[in-house]
């Protein structure tokens, strides 16, 4: 028979592995209570006030991040709201910097770099094991900021940050073993390769997964031996500073990772400014043409993680219970707000009913609600204009002739602080065609668009008919199927049998408008350093003139 995901089975699907080697689940366990860790929270974190359950918290001390130290930034003075997503109230108001502080970060970040770049690989490793040690032991605290400021639930929450110190641990072990090449030349004479850092790069960061996308750019960066000047998203400022101060703990120099917040404005001078060697972003296709452009200017090497519509696959073959949990996985994380989701769910005909039925009856399971409690699966999306955004789909959808199979309607929690939150049930979308615009637009909300197909060779085609290419996955008990449609599809992360699963050790990146550079694994390594070829002649010059 068919069972939905279990409270637990996400977390063993999601984490590689858990803080020293044990189940997450007792990791979990080992950790004091909520309640034990409020003093902690409070001197680790004395931005966030008294108490830290939801409609409580409020933040006072300054966001930005310069020279070891939290600043209050020197220009610009907009103040941008920013909200708890769970309650609608307003976190804290946050000033954007301007160029000035803009250059000052890059100036305080340009400093460290000196320090940083001459120190050797194992001496930087060492530095970043202590800075995941330090996140692993704050994960919860770093997940109850993270879920206050995002809206996403404290259980997932719990493992981005798991993601986060993986991510640092990862890039700490490589960063001893970076080398060149040597290669032998005639008459004794040789040659070398040397892995030299970039400089002062600069990561720009979406709202859905602030401290984890801010680990994945500076863990490799650090390790290669560069500096980093950060900006996340004004959305979710909060949890990246606490990464800033981490690495000062740990020992990194003053300067080297610093944070500076904005919206656009902020970025384009980031982009600009004539010492930054290199931009790590991850966001939205618009923006990320903006980004490719500013940099053309200065000829700066770019990494673009950007949207997608990425196909799943369901053949008849495949074990039904697995695939219905693939393709929650795959729709349903983080509110749906996640760039690699599989939304369109293509399902073979001869399953169609058996499946839909079954998605349907999980995805009314899902519990809504107040993202602190343990129980809850699904919170608040980011805003309510987003919100409305949408919803705005799901209207459309319905003109356009697709049937809400479940939810799609905001949802009102029965508990009075959360009134105002920004909550809606998962939809499922059936009666689904390929020209609809909830099936070629990402949507970037908890929607699942369901479409029938009859041969693999239909939905090969079908799957690829998109301008983006970030993700794919396939479920399906014949492995030779499973590596011919992996193969075939034109995406840049593709899973078999499962579906949004983040070994840090694996490459993530996206194929045509999704973007180009790799983030996590080897690959990344190579967007992050740059090669210098050093030619040595043994023997005497044999000159031309
Ligand atoms: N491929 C990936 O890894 C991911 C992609 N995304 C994509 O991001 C989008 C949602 O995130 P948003 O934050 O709304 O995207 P966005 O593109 O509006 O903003 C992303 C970041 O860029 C900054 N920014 C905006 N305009 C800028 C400009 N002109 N110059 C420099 N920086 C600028 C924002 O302040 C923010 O920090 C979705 O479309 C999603 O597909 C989100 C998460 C992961
Ligand atoms: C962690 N994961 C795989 C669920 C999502 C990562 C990409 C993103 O930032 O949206």
């Amino acid at each position: 028979g068919i069972t939905c995901p279990k409270p637990g089975s996400a977390r063993r699907c999601l984490s590689a592995a858990a803080p020293h080697g044990i189940s997450p689940m007792l990791a979990q366990s080992r950790l004091p209570s909520f309640l034990l860790l409020l003093p902690r929270l409070r001197s680790l974190a004395p931005g966030l006030a008294m108490s830290s359950a939801t409609g409580t918290v409020t933040v006072q001390q300054p966001l930005n991040y310069r020279a070891g130290a939290r600043v209050h930034p020197a220009d610009g003075g907009q103040l941008e709201e920013v909200f708890e997503p769970a309650t609608g109230r307003v976190l804290c108001k946050l000033p954007c910097s301007g160029e000035k502080e803009v250059d000052l970060a890059v100036q305080s970040a340009k400093a460290a770099f000196k320090i940083w770049s001459q120190m050797s690989g194992m001496e930087r490793c060492r530095v970043m094991l202590e800075a995941a040690r330090i996140i692993r032991e704050q994960r919860e605290e770093i997940a109850t900021m993270e879920t206050i400021n995002n809206g996403k639930s404290i259980f997932e929450a719990r493992v981005d940050i798991d993601i986060s110190w993986q991510c640092l641990e990862y890039y700490a072990g490589l960063a001893g073993s970076l080398a060149g090449e040597h290669v032998q030349l005639p008459g004794g004479s040789f040659g070398y390769t040397r892995r030299e850092p970039l400089g002062v790069c600069v990561g720009i960061g979406a709202w859905n997964y602030p401290f984890q996308i801010a680990c994945w750019k500076s863990g490799p960066a650090l390790a290669c031996g560069n500096a980093m000047v950060f900006k996340p998203s004004p959305f979710t400022p909060i949890s990246v500073v606490r990464l800033a101060e981490i690495f000062t703990e740990a020992g990194v120099p003053k300067g080297l990772f610093n944070v500076v917040q904005g919206g656009a404005a902020t970025g384009q001078f980031l982009c600009q400014h004539p010492d930054v060697a290199k931009i790590s972003f991850t966001g939205s296709v618009p923006t990320g043409m903006k980004i490719m452009e500013m940099a053309a200017k200065g000829i700066k090497p770019v990494t673009l993680e950007l949207g997608g519509k990425s196909p799943l696959i369901i053949f008849s073959d495949s074990d039904l219970d697995n695939a219905v949990k693939g393709a929650l996985m795959a729709n349903f994380l983080t509110q749906g707000e996640v760039c690699c989701n599989g939304t369109r769910v293509f399902v073979e005909r001869k399953i169609l009913d058996t499946f839909t039925k079954e998605v349907v009856k999980c995805t009314r399971k899902i519990k809504i609600g107040d993202p602190l409690l343990e129980d809850t699966r699904m919170g608040a999306l980011i805003n309510l204009p987003h919100l409305n955004r949408v919803q705005g789909f799901i209207k459309q959808a319905k003109e356009q002739g697709a049937e809400v199979l479940c939810g799609g309607d905001p949802y009102v929690p029965d508990d009075p602080k959360l009134k105002n939150g920004y909550y809606m049930r998962p939809c499922v979308l059936g009666n689904c065609k390929d020209d609809m615009t909830c099936v070629k637009e990402e949507i970037f909300g908890p929607v699942m668009a369901i479409l029938p197909f009859d041969t693999e060779e239909e939905v090969v085609e079908r799957a690829n008919a998109t301008k983006f290419g970030l993700a794919g996955g396939v479920f399906t008990r014949d492995i030779q199927k499973a590596h011919r449609i992996v193969a075939a599809l034109k995406a840049g992360m593709c899973f078999i049998n499962n579906y949004n699963v983040s070994p840090v050790e694996l490459p993530f990146g996206g194929y045509k408008f999704s973007g180009f550079g790799r983030e996590n694994g080897r690959a990344a390594i190579e967007y992050y350093s740059q090669l210098k070829t050093v030619c040595v002649e043994m023997g005497d010059v044999e000159s031309a003139f």
